[in-house]
């Protein structure tokens, strides 16, 4: 049997003409270029169904396509080439057409103090879309950091306070008892509470930007942060990561504010949307806030 005699379902009349918004695949394995590595990432593509009469969408087309992801780098350039095909593959039946891809980055971190570094995994997901004949990309990214509830900081030092005033009352202050005292957890009583947080952020890019700018948005968060999660860590870098929490305190509302003025400054970005978690590890549920800009 020909190709010629098989019969073709997806182009046969539709008794109840109802137009679909998006139809496709969902979870597609594809390998993506970044940063000269490939990457493997899982793809969501479709296609809207405008001619209500046509029974399907023509997925072999579509699954096709993607192929054009493997052979070059991944840019807002490529990715609005491989919609544009989705549509000229579809010609009559589509209008819009969408492409989501979800991948980890990975960026090599150095330690604080010693020479050491170590990788870090970044979620990215990319939602692109032609619909109305504009395109669209919008680039996500999920961060951990660190964050030290202020609160609770100010609570253990007055509780520090109230254990001086009980040891030292009525003391003439020795400066090496005083020294000593300090490097005790005796002296020492209390200690603020820190979580490990997420900043998840998507940030709607500028239609003709050539590259993508994964890394810099992450580097543009984690500066903003301040504290981010660490990989390769000696004792040094530790005590470099205690301090730099100890002079970095902050509540939820406070990351979210940071980030939302840091990203207002992104020259390639038109709108953006952001929401930190903080995992807290005072309560069993989470401090959360969120932010947007022209979303
Ligand atoms: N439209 C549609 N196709 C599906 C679905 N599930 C599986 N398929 C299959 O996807 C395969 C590819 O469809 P097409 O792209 O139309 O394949 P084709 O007709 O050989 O390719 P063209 O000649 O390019 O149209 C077919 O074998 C379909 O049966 C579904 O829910 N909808």
């Amino acid at each position: 049997m020909t190709s010629l005699m098989l019969p073709d379902i997806a182009s046969q009349p539709q008794a109840h003409a109802t137009p679909l918004d998006w139809v496709g695949m969902h979870g597609i394995a594809v390998p993506i270029q970044l940063d000269g590595r490939q990457v493997p990432a899982k793809a969501d593509a479709g296609v809207s169904l405008v001619d209500g009469n046509a029974r399907g969408i023509h997925m072999s087309r579509l699954y096709l396509a993607l192929e054009s992801l493997e052979a070059q780098p991944l840019t807002p350039l490529a990715i609005r080439r491989l919609l544009a095909d989705f549509l000229t593959s579809h010609e009559g039946l589509s209008h819009a057409a969408y492409l989501s891809l979800d991948f980890q980055h990975m960026l090599k971190r150095p330690a604080l103090v010693s020479p050491l570094a170590g990788w870090k995994r970044y979620a990215v997901s990319l939602e692109a879309k032609i619909a109305d004949e504009m395109f669209h990309v919008e680039l996500s990214v999920r961060v951990p950091y660190s964050s030290t509830c202020p609160c609770s900081a100010a609570l253990a030092r007055q509780l520090i306070q109230q254990q001086f005033e009980a040891d030292f009352a009525g003391q003439h202050l020795e400066r090496s008892a005083v020294l000593e005292w300090l490097g005790t957890s005796q002296g020492i009583v209390a200690t603020p509470h820190s979580q490990r947080s997420q900043a998840i952020v998507s940030v709607r890019l500028q239609d003709k930007l050539a590259l993508l700018p994964i890394t810099e948005l992450i580097d543009r968060i984690e500066a903003s942060l301040g504290t981010a999660v660490q990989t390769a860590v000696k004792r040094a870098d530790e005590q470099a990561f205690a301090l730099a929490n100890g002079q970095n305190l902050m509540f939820c509302e406070d990351a979210a504010r940071r980030l939302h003025q840091s990203l207002q400054q992104l020259e390639w970005a038109t709108a953006f949307k952001l929401r930190v978690e903080h995992a807290e590890s005072l309560h069993a549920h989470d401090a959360v806030a969120s932010s947007q800009w022209r979303w």
